[in-house]
């Protein structure tokens, strides 16, 4: 039985107790046991950690691109030095399976690595002027004190997808990971010490978004927010964002497409509906949320597709032979149960699953079967309101203009998946899907070097890649007149 951790807030490159003496207690998603406790900061610790970074930064800044990646290429190997310790806590307190967790401290390093990389790719511009005897300088310099705000989905790699860029382009951190599964990402707190990083370069607070998190948007010290969340808490966020009209990045919730046409190569088709619905059990960003299939492959596909849902092994994700684990939380829970409730009233079947599972082993913690519905059409709530867990609606539909119709039938726009081999169709469909993320013939999944980027409500500015790179960074322009 591992031992349970009080911590503190990381703050200057030391552990500190909150302003509030508030504490909250990390319930494990498997059995709702303590597997840690943190403690809720507020307004005043929001200043130290900011009034910390804004030191930090200011020697930071001057410090060689390649210096400073050469130190958290340290942090990174660092980071997967701890792999399996911190892939425990991850499962402890999300539930993630643990082979899924250990890839997620792999891709959190991979993440700092990519930005480590951009270092030497930090150019500016060297512009002739209309003036005789001047030239016209673009530098691209960091914009000071970043907040990072993730989720927990991904705790520990959404940090790491922040920092990386971030502290490679010049700036430092505060990050408020979500108080749902904040324990892993606080580990980075020690590991920073280790490699020794300067003191208030990365600063770790925990506490609510609404009261820390919006203490760190608003304050003056701020120059950038990134954000990973929910739409109605990036909006919130932009809001606040608007007082001092700082930079944001928000990567918000999804509802994407998932399209198989009558050509689709349908094993490959199956196994990227299913694993892009059920991995990390249906919560990630870009899942599989609608399922959209030609009614001339519809009865092939489902009977190959049922076969794999019905396969899935639900139990402790500590365990090998599982397949899915619990949802992180009872709110999620409550959530799968309306949209399973609402789909029924009006008028959907459940194929498989819909409930809780039975079982003694899942008396406790925060379990829900794989649910496939069908008999489902384009106006019902489940085919627009954003799961985020394992339930998928199947429509089937008869040509393409009806399913890009459907497909963009969404307040979303970040993810969408494809399965065809119409070359014609695969060019009108980039032409015409509107979402900024689209995969065709295979599952979901994004890599450091592309660009991960909602339109409408799933987010504003994007994320990875040198597009991503960016955003961490401001433009100074001089105009340098001089004697011929
Ligand atoms: N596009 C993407 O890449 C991703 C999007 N998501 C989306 O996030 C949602 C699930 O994640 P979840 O953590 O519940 O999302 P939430 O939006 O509830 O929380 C995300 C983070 O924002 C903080 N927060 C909430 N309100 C505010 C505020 N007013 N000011 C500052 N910070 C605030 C939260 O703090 P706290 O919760 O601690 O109070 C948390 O740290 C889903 O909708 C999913 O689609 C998830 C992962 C990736
Ligand atoms: O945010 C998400 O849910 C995805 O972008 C997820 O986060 C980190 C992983 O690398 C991505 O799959």
């Amino acid at each position: 039985m591992s031992s349970i951790k009080n911590y503190q807030l990381y703050i200057d490159g030391a552990w500190v107790d909150a302003s509030t003496g508030d504490t909250l207690n990390i319930l494990s998603p498997t059995d709702e046991s303590v597997v840690g406790t943190v403690q809720m900061g507020a307004e005043a610790d929001a200043q130290r950690a900011l009034e910390a970074a804004e030191r930090a930064q200011k020697e930071w800044r001057k410090v060689p691109a390649r210096k400073r990646a050469d130190l958290l290429r340290a942090f990174a190997a660092e980071i997967k030095a701890n792999r399996d310790r911190l892939a425990e806590l991850l499962v402890r307190e999300q539930g993630k399976l643990l082979a899924v967790a250990k890839m997620e401290v792999e891709v959190t390093a991979s993440f700092i690595e990519y930005a480590c990389d951009g270092a030497r790719s930090i150019e500016g511009d060297i512009i002739p002027s209309d003036n005789p005897n001047e030239h016209i300088m673009i530098h691209k310099i960091p914009r000071g004190v970043v907040v990072a705000i993730t989720a927990w989905n991904f705790p520990l790699a959404l940090a790491g997808r922040k920092l990386g860029p971030a502290l490679v382009a010049g700036n430092s951190v505060v990050i408020k990971p979500t108080q749902e599964t904040p324990l892993a990402t606080l580990e980075l707190g020690d590991l920073a010490t280790k490699v020794g990083l300067p003191k208030g370069l990365i600063n770790i607070i925990t506490g609510s978004g609404r009261v820390l998190g919006n203490a760190l948007v608003e304050n003056p010290i701020t120059k950038m927010v990134t954000m990973t969340g929910s739409t109605p808490a990036g909006q919130q966020i932009f809001r606040k964002a608007a007082d001092n009209l700082i930079h944001v990045q928000l990567e918000l919730g999804g509802k994407a497409p998932c399209i198989v046409f009558d050509d689709a190569d349908l094993d490959a088709a199956v196994e990227g509906a299913f694993h892009s619905r059920f991995d990390n059990c249906g919560q990630v960003c870009t899942c599989n949320e609608r399922l959209y299939v030609h009614e001339a492959v519809y009865e092939q596909f489902m009977e190959r597709f049922m076969e794999k849902v019905k396969a899935l092994k639900t139990g402790n994700p500590m365990d090998e032979s599982t397949t899915i684990g619990p949802k992180v939380n009872a709110k999620e829970i409550a959530n799968m149960e309306h949209l399973v409730q609402k789909s029924i009233e009006e008028g959907a079947t459940v194929a498989i699953g819909g409930k809780k599972p039975a079982g003694a082993e899942f008396e406790k913690g925060y379990w829900f079967e794989p649910t496939i519905l069908t008999d489902v059409t384009q106006d019902m709530t489940v085919v627009h309101e954003e799961s985020f867990g394992p339930i998928l609606p199947v429509i089937k539909f008869k040509d393409f203009d009806e399913v890009i119709a459907y497909a963009n039938d969404c307040e979303y726009g970040l993810a969408a998946m494809v399965f065809t081999n119409d070359m014609n169709k695969i060019m009108r469909l980039n032409d015409e899907l509107e979402f900024g993320e689209i995969y065709i013939n295979r599952g979901h999944g994004e890599q450091h070097q592309g660009f991960h980027n909602g339109y409408k409500l799933s987010g504003t500015g994007g994320e990875d890649g040198k597009y991503g790179f960016e955003q961490y960074m401001e433009k100074k322009t001089f105009y340098m007149k001089y004697k011929a």
